[in-house]
């Protein structure tokens, strides 16, 4: 089994039809990080990158797949993964710097990511290094009016990239933003004309800092994000205040976990994003029942979770836990806290018609938190819906 910063770190790139996928792609390629890299891309209606691949690549791009990873590939992906491993194995690839995944626009990415995630073996080999959704200035409101597929693709991005830009307007560019970014306070903003979006767009992006190969918690919570909502362009969340999130909060027990939520209207009502903070060391059982709750009695309702959390067992090094519906990638051992000055546990929750008050009633009933009007854990210990899975 590779260690955690062994595994090979795999971003996928969604976006609905013609928002500018391959273009950004294109743009990628010709980047030095991307020596060694696969990619994996959606045939389909494709244009006009086989031979930029080809161009691009010499040995150092293996092009495996084609069809929609959505659906008819959802098989083939998983092959295409294990066939990159073989490959790996025997010697008829050198090495393996990244993974790509192009997917199909209409694609939920919840599939293509629990490939990745959720795969007994692959997981061992690969690593979900974060979602990239690109969001087209002139057509973007519209789609998001019209598909909640294209909600969704937003809603669970690590990272938004705007595309066509210089095509729009700048006051729709403001709504639109304003718009993605109540769908998802969480996601830095890229402009994808800009002179060096290609290879922060995609590198880099999401659930883990390059150089340490540690969760990058600051930037899962982007907690600046929330409170000025102007300030999120490309923010990357370095100088956070640890103390932010707590403002107005600290009059309560300090074992209580603290969060705060986003209201977004239309399209995508009932998607929230939340973040629950916790204090104290988590008994490891507790966590594991209140996850394979939520996920066995409330799975498709939970878009994306990511968490670190420290456990009574061995509270110095926390467990780092990625979801994406109802399939966990199987968490992980830290062997440190990545900021050792911030040990507390941070759960950040991406649902869809599942209420924040439900999830933090029930992590704090898990957790030992007493209240009166809530199921407490005995009861929900005994619920036949909690099934065994995950282990820490
Ligand atoms: N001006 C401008 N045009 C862009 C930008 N991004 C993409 N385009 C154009 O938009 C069109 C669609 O871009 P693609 O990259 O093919 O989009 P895609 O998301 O891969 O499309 P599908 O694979 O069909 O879903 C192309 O004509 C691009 O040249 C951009 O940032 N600025």
């Amino acid at each position: 089994m590779a260690a955690l910063a062994d595994r090979i770190p795999v971003s996928i790139l969604t976006g609905f039809l013609g928002a500018g996928k391959s273009t950004l792609l294109n743009r990628l390629l010709k980047d030095p990080a991307m020596r060694d890299a696969a990619v994996i891309i959606n045939e389909f209606g494709e244009v006009g990158i086989d031979h930029l691949l080809v161009e691009a690549s010499g040995d150092s791009i293996v092009q495996l797949s084609d069809g929609c990873l959505c659906c008819t590939v959802r098989g083939e992906l998983v092959d295409t993964l294990a066939e990159l491993v073989d490959a790996l194995q025997t010697g008829r690839i050198k090495a393996l710097s990244r993974v790509v995944i192009e997917t199909t626009g209409l694609a939920d990415p919840a599939p293509v990511m629990q490939s990745v995630l959720g795969h007994p073996v692959l997981s061992q080999s690969f690593q979900l290094e974060g979602l990239v959704t690109v969001v087209d200035a002139v057509n973007g409101n519209a789609t998001l009016d019209s598909y909640s597929e294209a909600v969704r693709q937003v809603a669970v991005a690590d990272r938004l990239v705007l595309t066509k830009a210089s095509l729009s307007d700048p006051t729709a560019i403001t709504a639109l933003k304003g718009r993605i970014t109540a769908l998802n306070p969480r996601a830095p903003i890229v402009d994808a004309e800009a002179a060096d979006a290609g290879e922060a767009v995609i590198l880099n992006n999401g659930l883990y800092d390059p150089a340490t190969k540690l969760p990058d918690v600051a930037r899962w919570l982007q907690e600046e994000a929330h409170a000025d909502a102007h300030h999120h362009d490309d923010h990357h969340g370095q100088e956070h205040d640890h103390d932010h999130d707590h403002d107005g909060h600290h009059h309560h027990d300090h074992a209580h976990s603290h969060h705060h939520h986003d209201d977004v209207t239309r399209h995508g009502a009932s998607i929230r994003s939340f973040s629950i903070l916790h204090d104290e060391p988590v008994d490891p059982a507790a966590l594991h029942m209140f996850i394979d709750l939520l996920r066995s009695a409330h799975g498709e309702k939970m878009l994306r979770m990511k968490a670190i959390v420290g456990l009574k067992d061995d509270p110095e090094r926390p467990v780092v836990i990625h979801g994406v519906q109802s399939i966990f990638h199987p968490p992980h051992r830290l062997a440190a806290w990545p900021d050792p000055s911030d040990r507390r546990s941070r759960l950040v929750m991406i649902t869809d018609g599942l209420d924040e008050a439900y999830v933090r009633d029930l992590f704090d009933a898990f957790t030992g938190k007493v209240a009166i009007d809530r199921p407490d854990r005995q009861a929900l210990e005994n619920n036949p819906l909690s099934v065994p899975g995950l282990s820490f």
